[in-house]
């Protein structure tokens, strides 16, 4: 005899049990085995746990993979709305076959990147292999990307500093779990405002993780986009393709300093990467100029961000359409966290567990940031013996040390294991370096594991 109810779970391909009376409950055990059905269900469920979605449910559910139901055309392939037999909707991403990665070896990367869970992170509940094709079933997003919302729309004064400065947050927590909490270590290798996916509470959830691992292209089929996006990517990645979590962080503070100004971080040219943050920050700098008491050319640009940060004037960078809800305390915090994570040093930048528990802190906390170094000195005050409140965070621009830009913060910059900047992740995930000795882990030499 099979219950109402349980004739609903069946037809909607459930697993989670709905509530029952408690004589139900008692006696639900003893009516499944008289169930034919039972085998069945225990692969049904056994299918849930190991997340394997059959390729028939996913068809239905995207309507055979219906255009109506495309939500876009990404770099690894189209993603495609569905929903499941128990109502929840999923983002269905169709690996395109340029994917050079065996079967065996997606559904164990698979395997292990659902594993990954945070409220920050989109989760990646199943996945599914038929034939050639290579599909990964991803919780639905509601909201757009921020980058649509940012930029591609009229839609930026819709967040207001309060939500930028708490996506901010979030971002912060969903990558600090990514490099020290998740199962493995995991560099994302290509955070952008794109990647970052809103849902309807405008909590932001980190997509595309993993995807280097899940997406292993033919040598003829090289496509640097595996490798990350122009204008997010920190100086060494692009350079000399050296990879650590401070590629994450570098591409961290872009993000920041976008949500903060509503200004996209785009001009950035391949033959000229050194130019990615001298282009950020001439806008800043442009921004800024006004100031009577600090014109752009009187002298170093971190010490003109210093004098006006000292000044108080950081709030001139901030997106016009927010200022009126913005937090003065706090945009100078993102500021400096953003100006901190961009440092072409990736030593120098914070680790995330520091950034995380910057932004927890009430602002009035902070300590004071001393005078900023001058170019070539960052390096020397570390040789003098970094502490938990030396202080570090001379800001230079990517493969230069001209247009430093910032302030110095008391920070521990995870170069060093004081309080707060330890780097676990660092240490589970040697910097690896694109053909260099280390790129030995990647058996086609293109790029570095991502975790
Ligand atoms: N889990 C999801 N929920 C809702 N929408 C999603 C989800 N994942 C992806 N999308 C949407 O699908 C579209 C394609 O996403 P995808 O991540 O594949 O590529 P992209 O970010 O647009 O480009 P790229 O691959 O170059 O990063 C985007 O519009 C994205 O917002």
């Amino acid at each position: 005899m099979v219950t109402k109810h349980s004739q609903k779970s069946s037809r909607l391909g459930m697993t989670k049990p709905k509530p029952m009376s408690f004589f139900q409950n008692i006696i639900k055990p003893f009516k499944r085995t008289s169930n034919s059905g039972l085998e069945d269900d225990i692969e049904r469920i056994a299918a849930l746990e190991q997340k394997v979605f059959s390729f028939q449910v996913l068809v239905s559910a995207t309507k055979d993979f219906n255009p109506t139901h495309k939500l876009g055309q990404g770099g690894f392939g189209p993603v495609f709305k569905g929903r499941l037999p128990d109502g929840r909707d999923v983002a269905v991403k169709k690996l395109s076959q340029a994917s050079r990665q065996g079967k065996n070896e997606f559904v164990n990367e698979a395997k292990l990147l659902a594993k990954v869970q945070h409220r920050n992170v989109v989760n990646l509940w199943g996945y599914c292999t038929h034939g050639d094709d290579k599909l990964l079933v991803y919780e639905y997003v509601a909201n757009e990307s921020l980058d649509k919302v940012l930029f591609k729309s009229n839609r930026r004064s819709e967040i207001d500093w309060k939500q930028r400065f708490e996506i901010i947050t979030g971002i912060a927590r969903g990558l600090l779990y990514l490099h020290e909490d998740a199962p493995n270590c995991i560099i994302h290798r290509d955070i952008k405002a794109g990647n970052i996916l809103l849902d309807e509470k405008w909590v932001p959830k980190i997509a595309d993780f993993g995807m280097a691992r899940l997406y292993q292209e033919d040598a003829t089929h090289v496509n640097t986009r595996v490798a990350g996006t122009n204008g997010y990517m920190a100086p060494e990645y692009v350079m000399h393709g050296v990879l650590s979590v401070k590629a994450d962080v570098f591409s961290f503070g872009v993000v920041v300093l976008e949500l903060i100004s509503g200004q996209k971080n785009s001009s950035f040219s391949m033959r000229h990467p050194d130019q990615t943050l001298l282009d950020w920050v001439k806008p800043l700098v442009s921004l800024l100029s006004h100031v009577p008491l600090f014109p752009v050319r009187a002298g170093p640009k971190h010490r003109l961000a210093y004098k006006l940060y000292k000044k108080g004037r950081t709030n001139e960078i901030l997106d016009t359409e927010i200022a009126a809800s913005a937090d003065p305390e706090q945009v100078r915090l993102c500021v400096q966290i953003g100006l901190l994570s961009v440092q072409g040093d990736p030593h120098q930048r914070p680790a995330m567990r520091r950034i995380a528990m910057l932004l927890t802190r009430k602002p009035g906390h902070l300590e004071e940031p001393e005078r900023p170094g001058v170019p070539g000195s960052r390096y020397g005050r570390r040789r003098h013996g970094p502490s938990v409140t030396s202080s570090v965070g001379t800001l230079s621009t990517p493969g230069s040390s001209a247009g430093s830009f910032g302030s110095n913060l008391k920070t521990n910059t995870g170069s060093n294991t004081g309080s707060g900047g330890v780097t676990p992740a660092s240490s589970r995930t040697p910097t690896r370096s694109v053909g260099g000795a280390s790129s030995s882990s990647d058996p086609h030499g293109k790029r570095p594991m991502s975790y």
